[in-house]
């Protein structure tokens, strides 16, 4: 479903990601784990379409995020950071204004919207302008309006950071309720960032870990911890980092 061959990703002389491949299945929630810099949201953002990988290839469902960025967009939902929400718009608007660029009908979006507001606790967002929104309120909108359309992919960068224990917890039963959903074709493949190695360990089925742009491992947690002889993800997390830090001196 998501097929990632040799990807790097160079700003100028800088190499973000470096050689990185992987493969992700539909039914999976695949978390990427890096520290600051590792290039995770490189990765999300050319998976995205909106940056361009420098070499390799990337496809979702088939679709080259190089060659078929329309047909990749159709089919992902995307929470980074950077998006905002316009003030003046109440969150029902701006469901309603994304679900009919999916080509939703009215009723869709309407089914649609009232089955997010009770997994995703929308409550008085879908009425109060996102303009008098709190961060918390923020956040679940922008979630919302990722999911929309059920995308096939949910790419989620850092997603739970800035929401309270409530609303962390919503989004984080959301994820494993999208990963058991079936659509025709199977569950939902979301890919996770986080530096919250707690969240990793609760959500993920697999995990990709990066260090200054190169894969160090793409294993299940329980692998992980064997390979490395530690107790959780945190400890074999700082294990990996530390091996490549040694063989780089
Ligand atoms: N537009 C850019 N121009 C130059 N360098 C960039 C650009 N964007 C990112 N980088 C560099 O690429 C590297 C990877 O950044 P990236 O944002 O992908 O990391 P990250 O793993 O998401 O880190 P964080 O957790 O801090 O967000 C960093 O060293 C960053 O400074």
């Amino acid at each position: 479903m998501l097929d990632i061959q040799n990807l790097t990703k160079t700003y100028g002389k800088f190499t973000a990601l470096n050689n990185v491949s992987f493969t992700a299945r539909e039914g999976e929630v695949f978390g990427l784990l890096g520290p600051n810099g590792a290039g995770k949201t490189t990765l999300l953002r050319t998976l995205a379409t909106l940056l361009t990988p420098t070499s390799g290839s990337a496809s979702v469902n088939g679709f080259d995020v190089r060659k078929q960025p329309e047909e990749v967009r159709k089919i992902i939902g995307v929470v980074n950071g950077g998006m905002g929400l316009p003030a003046r718009l109440s969150g029902r608007e701006i469901l309603q204004s994304f679900a009919g660029l999916y080509g939703m009908s009215a009723q869709q979006t309407e089914a649609r919207i009232a089955e997010l507001d009770a997994r995703l606790d929308l409550g008085r967002t879908l009425d109060v302008k996102a303009g008098e929104y709190s961060t918390g309120m923020k956040q679940k909108v922008v979630i919302a309006r990722a999911v929309i359309q059920d995308p096939a992919v949910l790419i989620l960068d850092e997603a739970a950071s800035g929401l309270d224990i409530f609303a962390r917890r919503t989004l984080l039963d959301f994820v494993l309720q999208n990963r058991a959903q079936t659509a025709g074709n199977g569950g939902r493949l979301t890919l996770y960032s986080t530096h919250v190695m707690s969240e990793a360990e609760e959500v993920c089925d697999r995990v990709a870990i990066l260090h200054l742009g190169q894969l160090l491992t793409v294993d299940t947690i329980p692998n992980i911890l064997e390979r490395t002889g530690e107790s959780n993800l945190e400890r074999a997390f700082f294990t990996l980092v530390k091996g490549v830090e040694k063989n780089a001196v």
